[in-house]
């Protein structure tokens, strides 16, 4: 049962949900139960409710006053008062009160003067059933409620209770079997984390697709993570099918790998529908039928089956409870950069959002399937269809928000160079309790400057030496933003320098000796200040960047510099002193630079600038900075120009 399945005939997303859906849309029935209404919260009506009693169930006061039979008042006016025998004509009453017989109004108590204990007297006419809640004037006996496969909220709770109707009946829960597979797979709950062996994975998966199971209003049964043995899972999965399951999710293996059984136990135990549609990420899913029960396959990758969920298994369980399926809003965006894509296939990027003036400035974020944090920064995804080879930055098109409108408004927009200290800036403007937040994107300081050109962000992070004058940013600015009006506020003083291995076995000690035989270097990528800075550094030694083994490699952040040296892809790479601190890296110091923030000039006197600025020259703040080591903030917050 080894052989590598080779994928059935690719459909596209649309085909495949129709297959999927119109497969099961007989064959699924979820069985009822009766229980308090009060537990039916979230559940779906399985039968429409009927109000048992009339509410209200008398007529009664709508205000505090006294109440009256309105006929015997016609006639007082301001200058005809009418006086009225309390007890015989008027009653007092208070709100909610049950009316006496024989009236069929309220006078407000502020109407009403109070002559003596037996008399009151009025001066304008009561109207019929004025400030009078009639019987049933809310719910009638009998009338219907809800109807089936309505999903009962708080606020028809409220209903149910006030019309008599103590218990509903409602759907089950559709009940998932979630079976997690592969040898490399780890419980979380039986480590600690620092415990976990190089090249063995955390099992997350069943977890996040149980809770999204539960959003959507179903149950998940987690099966223990089983090895990837064909027999094994296939016991699984028929388990799952036979017993009272409504659905058995098998996760990984969907895929073309040796070890990648589920098309193959689906055909072996039913049928498969589809294996394969041409999404990214998602693209390996099976979607079968087991003794008439759905079966998933659902890739591995974190980010394919979260996908995954959203295009089937959410749409199947939607089905089952007679819901229609959440669709996410969607508006307009502009892409920051290009973003490329492959033909053939829908692609779903995950982009930050920000309002840059009155457009939405689009910044696509990592698309590996395995990054799970490509998905927590997200705000949007745009889809590429499959017939379209990429965007263009600035190209108009579609996003589907992931969060709320306000929050994309609230969005202070970074592109540019990447510093540590951003992470933090951050955290600090979040936690102020504001509204406010910061996101930001790395392509280096002068991909900064091209998307401040295009007034594509608020800020833009630069360290741009200019070898000349060894004055930062300020020419640049000149010369690539002539006619933009900015500001440029300083951030931080960083020490750049070599992050080598620990313990600097190659005895790096300068910028000299990355042209040593035997010295591999990982570089950072044209257009990043700190790309600028070797290349100086280079020029003024006279070392010629082809003598540097490794200079054509390169990273797009210090962090992934560090990591690269921390993997020995590479003995040294140039970078700040908190990414090498942060991976426990040597660091050889070669320069104190300056950091420094742009600012359009036409936002910079508004508000979200100026909480930014107050939050950056708070001490908090700089205290933060400085315990990361590498930083100086004394001039932190300076207004450059
Ligand atoms: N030759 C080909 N290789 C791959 C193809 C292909 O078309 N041809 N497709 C790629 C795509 S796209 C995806 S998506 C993955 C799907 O792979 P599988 O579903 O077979 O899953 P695995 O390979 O076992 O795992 C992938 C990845 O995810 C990790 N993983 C698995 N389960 C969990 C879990 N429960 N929690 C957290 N992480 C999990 C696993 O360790 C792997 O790193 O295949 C590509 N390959
Ligand atoms: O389809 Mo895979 O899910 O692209 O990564």
């Amino acid at each position: 049962m080894n052989k590598r399945h080779v994928y059935l005939n690719m459909k596209t997303r649309e085909e495949a949900r129709n297959i999927w859906l119109s497969h099961f849309a007989e064959k699924v029935e979820l069985a009822h139960e009766t229980i308090s209404s009060v537990d039916a919260v979230g559940r779906v009506l399985a039968e429409p409710a009927f109000a048992r009693i009339s509410t209200p169930n008398a007529h009664l006061a709508a205000m505090d006053g006294i109440a009256v039979l309105a006929q015997d008042t016609f006639g007082a006016s301001e200058t005809n008062p009418m006086d009225l025998k309390v007890g015989e004509q008027a009653f007092y009453v208070n709100t909610g009160h049950q009316l006496p017989p024989q009236t069929n109004a309220v006078i407000m108590i502020e109407q009403v003067q109070v002559i003596d204990d037996d008399t009151v007297r009025i001066e304008t006419a009561a109207v019929p059933w004025n400030y009078v809640r009639k019987v049933g004037e809310d719910i009638v006996a009998t009338e219907m409620l809800f109807p089936t496969n309505h999903l009962v909220t708080p606020t028809c709770l409220g209903a149910l209770l006030t019309g008599g109707v103590f218990e509903v009946k409602v759907k089950k829960q559709p009940k998932v079997l979630v079976i997690p597979t592969g040898t490399e797979l780890v419980d979380w709950r039986k480590i600690y984390p620092e415990e976990l062996q190089p090249g063995r994975v955390l099992e997350t998966n069943s977890w996040v697709i149980g809770k999204l199971i539960e959003q959507t209003g179903g149950k998940w049964i987690r099966n223990t993570s089983l090895d990837d043995d064909f027999f094994v899972i296939r016991q699984a999965v028929e388990r799952g099918a036979t017993e009272d399951y409504d659905m058995v999710l098998v996760l990984a293996g969907s895929s073309a790998g040796s070890e990648d059984h589920t098309a193959n136990i689906v055909d072996n135990l039913g049928d498969v529908l589809v294996h394969g549609v041409t999404i990214m990420p998602g693209k390996p899913v099976v979607l079968g039928d087991v003794n008439n029960v759905p079966v998933v396959g659902v890739p591995g990758y974190p980010v394919s089956a979260i996908v995954v969920f959203d295009e089937f298994i959410r749409p199947m369980l939607c089905h089952m409870l007679g819901q229609p399926e959440p669709l996410r809003k969607k508006i307009m965006v502009e892409p920051t950069r290009k973003i490329p894509s492959k033909l053939g296939l829908e692609e779903m990027v995950r982009v930050k959002l920000g309002r840059v003036g009155d457009r939405v400035a689009a910044t696509p974020l990592p698309r590996g399937a395995g990054s799970i944090t490509s998905f927590t920064e997200a705000d949007g995804i745009i889809r590429i269809p499959n017939e379209n080879e990429g965007l263009h930055p600035g190209q108009p098109i579609e996003a589907e928000l992931l969060r709320f409108n306000r929050t994309i408004d609230n969005t202070l927009v970074a592109v540019g160079s990447h510093d540590n200290t951003l992470d933090l800036l951050a955290d600090a403007l979040r936690s102020r309790g504001g509204y406010l937040s910061l996101s930001s994107s790395h392509v280096g300081s002068m991909g900064g400057l091209l998307a401040m050109k295009k007034g594509m962000c608020h800020i833009a992070g630069s360290h741009l030496l200019d070898t000349e004058t060894g004055e930062y940013n300020i020419s640049y600015i000149k010369t690539y933003l002539a006619g933009v009006p900015v500001k440029l506020v300083h951030l931080v003083m960083r020490e750049q320098g070599l992050m080598v291995a620990k313990g600097n076995p190659k005895n790096i000690q300068s910028v000299e000796d990355l042209g040593r035989n035997g010295v591999r270097f990982i570089n950072r990528q044209a257009g990043s200040g700190t790309r600028v800075l070797l290349d100086h550094y280079l020029s003024k030694l006279g070392i010629k960047p082809s003598s540097i083994n490794g200079y054509g490699d390169d990273e797009f952040t210090h962090m992934a510099v560090a990591a690269a040296v921390q993997n020995q892809v590479a003995d040294a790479g140039m970078g700040i002193y908190a990414a090498a601190k942060a991976l426990e890296l040597d660091f050889v110091p070669v320069i104190t630079e300056q950091y420094d923030l742009i600012i359009p000039e036409g936002i910079f006197e508004s508000e979200k600038i100026a909480i930014l600025l107050e939050t950056i020259r708070s001490d908090a703040f700089k205290k933060r900075v400085d315990a990361l080591g590498g930083y100086h903030t004394e001039r932190t917050g300076e207004v450059l120009i």
